[in-house]
């Protein structure tokens, strides 16, 4: 029997590819305005959306009125009911601002896999807001971004580590669910880079209430529905088609899916997947619903890969393959799938060939047009709805669907989810008493959508399959980023523009100059925005999960993702209530499912290997053969969005590819700079670490060099009786005696006083000194010149020769004419040859050496120590230039005496004396005393030269 003709209601759209809402909507059933809430669900007035074209939608009907040119102009009165001061979204009563909220992931320990970080690099402050700190800039040369180091964000909600499952389901996706079953449509994705959690909030873990956001939301849905279950007499089809099924189809599509045979043997799934166990996890909550609707619930799982759209329902058995199996674990009738199901090839078999096609995304056709024949958006062409009657038969569908999408994924070497994956549930409402009037089924939509993880810079350096994969990914989160950026620009200049009328008495806002000035948001750019388009255009309310981990290592890629959720949360949408469609009778069903005609264009192929079997098991290699075939050429873009001008489009587009190449070559750029970074300091690290073992090696030889010449001197000293010589054999000890003894001054030994047998301190007689040539004026008078003995026997004669290698390294012992009487004598036998009487004043002072070696032994430690004491409070004497004295003082023993014996004495070592000592010690033949007239004989000075050639004197702190 016929039904009842009632008037199709449609909706009126229009494309607004500026993005900016629609700000109004008519509701005509119950003729009044559509509030914010949507209206009960158990109201029977049947509703349907009038969007209205966009040069119409800021006026009222009072207020709209049309210029003689015909441009819609709206008086400043109207518009300033619409529209709030400073507003940028436009202030509709539908329009809200995109929701973003933020879950922040707990560290699960994957530390080890090197993509975390100890600190976490966000903190909360708020329960709507985080700041983000990027700790590794605190090490010199770890950034390699201009990007600030620290920025709060804001957000709808921040969920921190501990949420659990169920809340954030209930406070970010049961609205959305609510929604859908009272008739709007809705969208959440999850955004965020790898390994930041989307997958889990979205399908959930493996453990018990770790169920995510896509199996609760499917729960709710039965749960709420239960025992509204309508029929399959219609079908969605495209956004929001509805036709009637088929009587051959209607089977199969009441049941939603074809219950396949059980594979016998080795199915092809049993090798690639570990089929996940059923998840018992079950979330309890129901909304109320009006028991006079029925309700069919279809899905759709798609996947886009590679900017190619795929359905991962496609090979889900058709129902020509029907059979009545169950499970035989659980007795449920089961999904299964036309090539998880094949028998595993042997290792010499031809290659198994798995075929996909790749889909269109098509605009709605005109039968989806509305009166004013605006399109209504763009849809997956061949993308399967499958009717679902229990929420278990979804679950099971959907892991199907994961397990093809997770078979390709693991055919294309991915570790992660690399595609974007899109679930639909569409929700058809019919009210009772008009389930056989097509026109009155109502339909909305939610599409909940697995973002792959944004691509880390430093990852791309990957090369062939996965270069692609990141370059696409990145891209359409790219456009994604870009879409929502110009809507919010447009969204602005609407609300500046609205602003300026409302401020202006009288004033009129002209939507086509506006319009003019609103930039086109660049959906068709990528498969994701243009698949999504619709939502964004006035479909539905948005809600973005943005999904972070503070300890991952990409503080630069989380800034970006973080950045986007700032915009989005002032991109305004418009939620709609349910629409009604046109109804074709005449199913599409080629297209509807998805057949896979040939294409023209070539294919894209890969083969794989895959082996199986553990250790201790038989090896198994299974070849496999993937194509994917491109979508038919012609499909897409045919009656596309509305052309403004070809040419202008076509600029369009190439400002875009632009855009696009600039974008790349600029993440180009940023990764080479950061691996040239990355070399630079490796080399440099590298060097260092040479440098630094060059340097120590040096040090270490450097130490040893001057320990061998510590032990020589030591050795020296001791030898010469400088130091202790208990160690010394006997006769070395007898010798170094002698040799000290050696250092009496020659002239002393005459003296009966002096000691010179070693019993008491020899001193030395100022008369003893006056014959020295060294001795104060007598150089100058020329008196003295004392002969240099060349012989280093213990006899008295040759003492001067030994002495002198000792007193070269006193040598530059210098004191001023004053001091230098208190300067020890030089050997007196120079007197003896010298005959030539000291000066009066010399006769009065005194040097005093130390002879002997008990002597030495007793008097050493306060000799040494009076020294060391005086020669830091000696200055040098005032110069009243008759410093003209040279005195060698033969070693620090007779030196110390001389200094002790006079308090006038100032011993002044000049700078590198203990050198020139060395080598004159060198020179010398090892002579432990030489005196002035030593050295004056060696260099054969007689008295005629001695009063022209003044001896060189080592002057210190004269120039
Ligand atoms: N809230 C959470 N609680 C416990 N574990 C979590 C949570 N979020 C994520 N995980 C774990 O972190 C790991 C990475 O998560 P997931 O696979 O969901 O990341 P993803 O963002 O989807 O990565 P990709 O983009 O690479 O697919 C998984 O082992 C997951 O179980």
């Amino acid at each position: 029997m016929a039904s009842k003709t009632k008037p199709v209601t449609r909706t009126t759209r229009t494309k607004t590819p500026s993005g900016v809402p629609p700000p109004s909507r008519t509701v005509r059933a119950t003729n009044t305005r559509a509030t914010p809430t949507p209206p009960p669900i158990d109201s029977n007035a049947k509703k349907s959306v009038t969007r209205k074209p966009f040069n119409e939608r800021n006026a009222s009907p009072e207020g709209k009125s049309r210029t003689g040119t015909g441009k819609t102009v709206m008086k400043a009165q109207d518009a300033s009911t619409k529209v709030a001061a400073n507003a940028y979204v436009p202030n509709d009563a539908e329009s809200e601002p995109i929701r973003a909220f933020l879950r922040i992931r707990p560290q699960i320990g994957d530390e080890e896999c090197g993509i975390s970080q100890s600190n976490p690099y966000l903190e909360h402050v708020s329960s709507t807001a985080v700041r983000m700190s990027d700790f590794s800039s605190t090490q010199p040369n770890s950034r390699l971004s201009s990007l600030p180091q620290s920025s709060v964000y804001t957000f709808s909600h921040v969920f921190p580590a501990d949420t659990s499952q169920s809340d954030f389901f209930t406070q970010t996706t049961l609205p959305l669910v609510k929604d859908v079953l009272e008739g709007q449509s809705g969208l959440l994705f999850a955004y965020g880079v790898t390994n930041s959690g989307k997958t889990y909030t979205i399908q959930g873990g493996g453990e018990e209430g770790s169920a995510g956001i896509l199996p609760r939301t499917l729960d709710v849905i039965f749960n709420s529905i239960e025992g509204l279950h309508g029929d399959a007499r219609f079908r969605p089809v495209r956004l929001q088609g509805i036709e009637a099924t088929l009587p051959s189809l209607s089977s199969s599509q009441s049941s939603g899916y074809s219950i396949g045979l059980e594979a016998n043997g080795t199915a092809l799934a049993d090798v690639l997947l570990d089929i996940p166990s059923t998840n018992t996890d079950t979330d309890p909550t129901a909304f109320k619903l009006d028991r006079n609707h029925e309700y069919t619930i279809w899905l759709s799982y798609a996947e886009i890969y590679n900017e190619k759209v795929y359905d991962l329902f496609a090979a889900v058995d058709d129902a020509d393959d029907v059979s009545t199996t169950r499970s035989q674990s659980t007795g449920m009738p089961h999904p299964t799938s036309t090539f998880l199901n094949l028998p595993v090839p042997s290792s010499q078999s031809k290659p198994l060939l798995l075929t996909r096609k790749a889909l269109s995304v098509k605009p709605c056709p005109p039968s989806d047009t509305d009166d004013d024949g605006v399109p209504a958006g763009k849809y997956v062409a061949g993308l399967r709805q499958l009717r679902i009657t229990s929420t278990t038969q979804a679950k099971a569908l959907l892991s199907l669907g994961q397990m093809h999408r997770q078979v390709f994924g693991t055919l294309a070497n991915s570790q992660s989810s690399r595609s974007h994956a899109m679930v639909t549930i569409k929700v058809l409402r019919v009210h009772k008493g008009e389930r056989n009037d097509p026109t009155s089924i109502q339909t909305s939509r939610l599409t909940l959508v697995d973002l792959a993880g944004s691509e880390r810079t430093r990852n791309t350096q990957t090369t062939g399959e996965r270069l692609r994969e990141a370059g696409n990914i990145n891209k359409s989160l790219m456009v994604l980023g870009q879409c929502m950026e110009t809507m919010r620009a447009n969204q602005r200049t609407i609300a500046r523009g609205l602003n300026a009328v409302v401020s202006e008495e009288g004033g009129r806002f002209d939507t086509r100059v506006a319009k003019k000035s609103l930039s086109i948001v660049p959906f068709r750019h990528s498969k994701l925005t243009e698949v999504l388009m619709d939502y964004f255009i006035g479909e539905g309310r948005v809600v973005m999960i943005v999904n972070v981990n503070p300890y991952d290592t990409g503080y630069d890629e989380n800034s970006h993702v973080m950045k986007i959720s700032a915009i989005a949360r002032e991109v305004a949408t418009t939620a709609s209530t349910a629409v009604a469609r046109a109804v074709s009778t005449i199913p599409k069903s080629k297209e509807s499912l998805g057949s896979s005609r040939g294409s023209d264009v070539a294919p894209h192929r890969r083969k794989v290997t895959i082996s199986t079997g553990g250790p201790g098991q038989s090896q198994n290699e299974t070849h496999l053969e993937v194509l994917e075939e491109d979508e038919e050429p012609g499909e897409a873009d045919d009656n596309d969005d509305e052309p403004i001008n070809p040419l202008v489009d076509a600029l369009f587009d190439e400002i875009e590819a632009l855009r696009m190449k600039l974008f790349e070559s600029e993440m180009r750029s940023v990764l080479i700079e950061a691996q040239t970074r990355e070399e630079i300091m490796t080399e440099m690290e590298e060097r260092m670490q040479k440098m630094e073992v060059t340097y120590s090696r040096r040090l270490m030889q450097e130490i040893e060099q001057y320990e061998l010449k510590m032990d020589a001197k030591i050795e020296m000293l001791q030898r010469s009786g400088m130091l202790g010589n208990g160690s010394l054999p006997r006769e070395t000890q007898e010798s170094s005696e002698e040799e000290e003894l050696d250092i009496i001054p020659e002239g002393n030994s005459n003296h009966s006083e002096s000691g010179s047998d070693g019993d008491g301190d020899d001193s030395v007689t100022s008369d003893d000194r006056s014959s020295s040539p060294l001795g104060g004026k007598n150089a100058k008078h020329g008196k003295a010149s004392s002969p240099l003995r060349h012989s280093a026997s213990p006899s008295h004669g040759d003492k001067t020769d030994d002495n002198a290698l000792q007193a070269i390294q006193y040598r530059g012992t210098l004191l001023s004419s004053k001091n230098a009487q208190a300067l020890p004598t030089p050997p007196n036998s120079q007197a003896a040859e010298d005959p030539s009487p000291a000066p009066a004043e010399n006769a009065t002072t005194r040097a005093r050496t130390t002879t002997g070696r008990r002597s030495t032994r007793t008097t050493r430690n306060s000799s040494m120590s009076d020294m060391i004491q005086k020669t830091r409070t000696m200055t040098l004497g005032e110069d009243d230039g008759d410093d003209d004295c040279v005195v060698i003082i033969p070693n620090k023993k007779v030196h110390s005496h001389a200094i002790t014996s006079d308090p006038d004495a100032v011993y002044v070592p000049y700078q590198g004396e203990i050198d020139t000592g060395r080598k004159k010690k060198r020179q010398l033949s090892k002579k432990p005393v030489v005196t002035e007239a030593d050295i004056e004989r060696a260099i054969g000075v007689d008295e005629t030269q001695r009063t022209s050639r003044p001896i060189r004197r080592s002057t210190r702190g004269k120039p």
